[in-house]
């Protein structure tokens, strides 16, 4: 594209710019290149102009922005606009020649659930046959299905990075995109020039208030989502969902807590298998078994089946799709098994009211002894939670096990001291110190009897283990099923 062209794109006045082939945008100056255009954002930290000598020598070819600073001139060609954040938006979707418009996107926004339901959403779509991918917190996925990550941790990243992931997905021959979109991404524009076909809303409270001042506020940047989407797919047991009525063009709605609804929930049962229940939906009744545990996956569940049908996913498609679902990567994630063995499950937790979390819901589905392996970070951020989360483990659990977890350059020693001292101090005994990760994740394993639970928490999807002096490569998951693999008539500790 070139600069002429991009100005038209953006609606901007016809002016005497040079007319310079354009490679790229981003708002990031530490990004720019030769032929790009660099978008300069007044920032809550920085403002952008402060970077065009910086852009300029990396060989960008023009700027925009809402105006330059009293006193500053700009070396590149200017253009103004009226909201640089929209710009950056649309300059994307313009020079991506706008990939969405050649798929068939669902957005999911929403306080909790939003990756979750992302998740199975992107799973059932592909039991239907459409080849899917997904821009997730948890990184994002071509139809390929192998998981890639973004520089930096984005729920949903700047609108450079989302279009140009909805045109590699063109690319790569797929059919639908789910991406969730978080409030943050509203509010700055990430997700302007996105045209949604499904608009999925879980459910809102109150968040992010340092962001957006009110709830009032943060519930009207998540509105945008069901306000530019052609169908919206409602949770009808969210007392906001009153206000969303009647914006989007059509509309489904779902409950799993007995409200009127088109996807109704009945006879709930949370198993140690997963989750069982029979669904009342536009496709008809049938019958539900999704291997997840927490029963809030059920209003998950019902959100991302809604949204699957609405592209044409039936009920077959439904049915076979959940029963055979992993889960999120490293997110409450069940290891198969078949009840011989001990069930094991993978957890990012790593704070401890995480911890305790996903301690009192494991507990309530084991009718065993349940079992937790736990560690704690080194570094400086937040030494004071080795104690609490040693506390919380030993009081939720029957056993705990204390190992390391990314110690980096503070003593592994130090740390699980600590944590035993939680435990201790609060009169439990009831745990055992391995600092090697796989040997502890093999003892424990090894432990546990059927019908007991073992949580290893703290890792999750991380690929690497931090230690002093070497970074491993880590897959906590294929550690464990090694671990189970091996297991063998158990002895108690
Ligand atoms: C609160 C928030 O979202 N802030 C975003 C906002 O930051 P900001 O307004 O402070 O920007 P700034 O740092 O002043 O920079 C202004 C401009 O100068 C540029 N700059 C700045 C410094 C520099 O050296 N070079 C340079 O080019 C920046 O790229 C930017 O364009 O604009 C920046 C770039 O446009 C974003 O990177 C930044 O996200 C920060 C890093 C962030 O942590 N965001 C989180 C809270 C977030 O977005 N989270 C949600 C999920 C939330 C949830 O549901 O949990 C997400 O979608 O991930
Ligand atoms: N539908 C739901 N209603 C209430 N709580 C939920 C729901 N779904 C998930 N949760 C809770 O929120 C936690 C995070 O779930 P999930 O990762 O799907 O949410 P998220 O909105 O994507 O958050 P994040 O962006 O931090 O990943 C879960 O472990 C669970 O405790």
């Amino acid at each position: 594209m070139r600069l002429q062209a991009l100005a038209a794109a953006l609606n901007l006045p016809p002016t005497d710019l040079p007319d310079l082939p354009v490679r790229g945008v981003t708002h990031n100056a530490d990004w720019a290149g030769p032929g790009d255009v660099f978008v300069a954002i007044r920032g809550a930290r920085f403002d952008g102009h402060r970077f065009i000598e910086q852009v300029r020598q990396a060989g960008a070819v023009a700027v925009l922005g809402e105006g330059l600073p009293d006193g500053l001139t700009s070396p590149l060609p200017y253009l103004r606009v009226p909201d640089a954040r929209a710009a950056l938006a649309d300059a994307a979707a313009a020079l991506e020649d706008q990939p969405s418009r050649e798929l068939r996107v669902v957005g999911v926004t929403g306080t909790d659930g939003k990756t979750t339901t992302a998740w199975l959403t992107r799973h059932l779509l592909r039991a239907a046959g459409l080849k899917t991918g997904l821009l997730s917190t948890v990184g994002y996925e071509l139809p390929d299905g192998e998981l890639r990550h973004f520089p930096a941790h984005f729920t949903t990243p700047e609108a450079p990075q989302v279009q140009r992931t909805l045109r590699e997905l063109v690319t790569a021959g797929a059919d639908a995109a789910v991406l969730e979109a978080s409030s943050h991404a509203l509010a700055l524009e990430r997700v302007r020039g996105v045209d949604w076909d499904v608009a999925v809303w879980t459910h809102l409270s109150r968040e992010h208030l340092d962001f957006h001042g009110t709830v009032e506020g943060y519930f009207a940047e998540k509105r945008k989502l069901v306000e530019r989407a052609r169908h919206a797919v409602l949770n009808a047991d969210d007392p906001w969902t009153a206000q969303l009525t009647g914006l989007a063009p059509e509309e489904t709605t779902y409950s799993a807590e007995g409200t009127q609804a088109d996807w109704t929930a009945h006879d709930i049962r949370e198993g140690a298998g997963g989750l069982d229940w029979r669904v009342t939906s536009p496709l008809g009744e049938f019958q539900a078994h999704l291997p997840m545990i927490g029963r809030f996956n059920v209003a998950n569940a019902l959100a991302g089946m809604a949204a699957a049908a609405q592209l044409g996913a039936t009920k077959e498609d439904l049915i076979a799709g959940l029963a055979y679902f992993r889960g999120v990567p490293g997110r409450m994630e069940l290891l198969p098994g078949d009840g011989a063995a001990p069930r094991v499950i993978v957890d990012f937790a790593h704070t401890p009211p995480s911890l305790e979390k996903a301690l009192a819901t494991l507990r309530t589905t084991t009718p065993g002894r349940l079992w937790v392996l736990i560690g704690s970070a080194g570094g400086p951020r937040d030494p004071g939670k080795r104690a609490p989360l040693g506390e919380v483990a030993s009081r939720l659990a029957d056993h705990a096990v204390f190992t390391e977890e990314d110690c980096r350059d503070t003593s592994l020693a130090d740390i699980l001291r600590e944590m035993e001292r939680g435990a201790q101090e609060t009169g439990h005994e009831n745990f055992t110190t391995i600092a090697d990760r796989a040997e502890a994740i093999a003892w424990i394993i090894r432990q546990a009897q059927p019908g007991d639970t073992v949580l290893l928490a703290g890792k999750g999807p991380e690929d690497t283990l931090e230690r002093a002096d070497e970074t491993l490569p880590w897959d906590e998951v294929a550690v464990a099923r090694a671990a189970l693999a091996a297991w063998a008539a158990p002895a108690t500790p």
